[in-house]
């Protein structure tokens, strides 16, 4: 007998589930809808087969399937990437009640997102993330975009999903550092909302670094609870500061130094290692800041080791990290916005911090 998936509904303007446990093909035609004739299925290379597979699949229920591979991780990410699919889907004569299919990790939903709400401007698309972080974060809640040589995803739109499915036998593949590079956006939840995270993951850290841990579920569950609740609340990121509630901007710990660390790399480093190193580093601040408590701030330190996750960067990067900093998106004018919690789970906006706070900071992760 197979286990029921989980489904955690995101209450976008047309609500969508994000369903999780194995064998879930056979709810895709269901989320593609009435009407839909050519469905194009964008995965990488390296998921040509299960690409593969998802096409057979269409084409037996009747559909025309197309196949989009795309460059590899953040080379997917590009706008010559993105002019390729355009081209893909005008040369197959794609019209508005066609649809897409990505499957892959994040970087193939956020390009996939981004082909979908852009292909005569928005035409359905259905997420099959194949990576932790693209299960538990980038295959929910409608950020979709790519990155240009001035910095991190600084191109897209927001184009919810008609669906995700999360099928847990895919992590099974998943090399153990894209695996633990998405227990960075696990562990993050767990600081922003939901600290029973936090203590799964200390239970036995070296038992969670890997897909068989007992927890698995419980945490992917959990973090995917935090993304559905906080987009829910702010579709589309226009809750910034009122009092001290902050929105899906909460979402962001961490990766106003994370994404600057990703542009310095030229986006060969993986998302979840820069954004441990990001939340390290907000954690100093806010400490630095008189902000937050010894125990909470240190704790970051510690879990995200406890991972394999990295802490430290280089200390002569530090020039380059704040040209970069700049042109985040939490950034208004000149003034710098930083996700820092006042305590365990309660996320709110540092403004403006004074450069000494920064550089103290960053001496801590240097
Ligand atoms: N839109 C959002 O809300 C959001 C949220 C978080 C992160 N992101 C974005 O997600 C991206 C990172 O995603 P990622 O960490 O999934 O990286 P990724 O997409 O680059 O995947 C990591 C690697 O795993 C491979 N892979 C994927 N699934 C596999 C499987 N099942 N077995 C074996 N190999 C597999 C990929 O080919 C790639 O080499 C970043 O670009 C980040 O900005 C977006
Ligand atoms: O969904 C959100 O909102 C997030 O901020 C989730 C992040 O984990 C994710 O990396 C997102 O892509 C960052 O958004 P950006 O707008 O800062 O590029
Ligand atoms: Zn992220």
């Amino acid at each position: 007998m197979t286990a029921e998936p989980t489904r955690i509904r995101v209450a976008a303007a047309a609500p969508y589930d994000v369903v999780i446990g194995n064998n879930l093909l056979g709810e895709l035609p269901g989320l593609l809808g009435e009407g839909v004739q050519r469905v194009a299925v964008i995965h990488p290379r390296a998921l040509r087969t299960s690409g593969d597979a998802i096409r057979d699949d269409l084409t037996g229920s009747g559909y025309t399937a197309h196949a989009i591979e795309i460059p590899d991780a953040e080379d997917a990410k590009t706008a010559e990437v993105l002019a390729y699919c355009w081209s893909v889907l005008g040369q197959a004569g794609f019209t508005r009640s066609d649809a897409i299919v990505s499957i892959g990790g994040g970087t193939t939903t956020d390009l996939a997102g981004f082909v979908a709400a852009t292909w005569l401007r928005g035409v359905t698309v259905v997420h099959i993330p194949t990576t932790l972080l693209g299960m538990v974060d980038a295959a929910v809640g409608g950020k979709t975009g790519i990155n240009t040589a001035e910095g991190k995803n600084l191109v897209g739109a927001f184009w919810e999903p008609a669906g995700v499915l999360c099928d847990l036998a895919a992590l099974e593949t998943l090399p153990r550092n894209d695996y633990v590079s998405g227990l960075a956006e696990v562990v993050k939840c767990g600081f922003i909302a939901d600290p029973v995270i936090l203590d799964l993951v200390e239970k036995d850290p070296a038992g969670a670094a890997g897909p068989s841990y007992d927890a698995t579920e419980e945490l992917i569950a959990r973090s995917i609870q935090v993304k559905a609740d906080t987009v829910g609340a702010d579709l589309r990121e226009r809750t910034t500061t009122a009092g001290r509630a902050i929105g899906r901007e909460a979402l962001n710990y961490g990766h106003t130094l994370g994404h600057a660390i990703e542009r310095v790399e030229r986006y060969k480093w993986r998302h979840g290692a820069a954004i441990s190193i990001g939340m390290v580093f907000v954690a100093e601040l806010a400490r630095a800041a008189g902000r937050l408590d010894d125990a909470t701030a240190d704790r970051h330190r510690a879990v995200l080791e406890s991972l394999g996750l990295p802490v430290t960067y280089r200390a002569d990067a530090w020039p380059h990290l704040q040209d970069a900093m700049k042109l985040d998106k939490k950034t208004r004018a000149d003034r710098l916005r930083f996700v820092v919690l006042d305590a365990l789970a309660r996320p709110t906006i540092l403004e403006a911090p004074d450069p000494s706070l920064l550089i103290a900071a960053y001496a801590e992760v240097s």
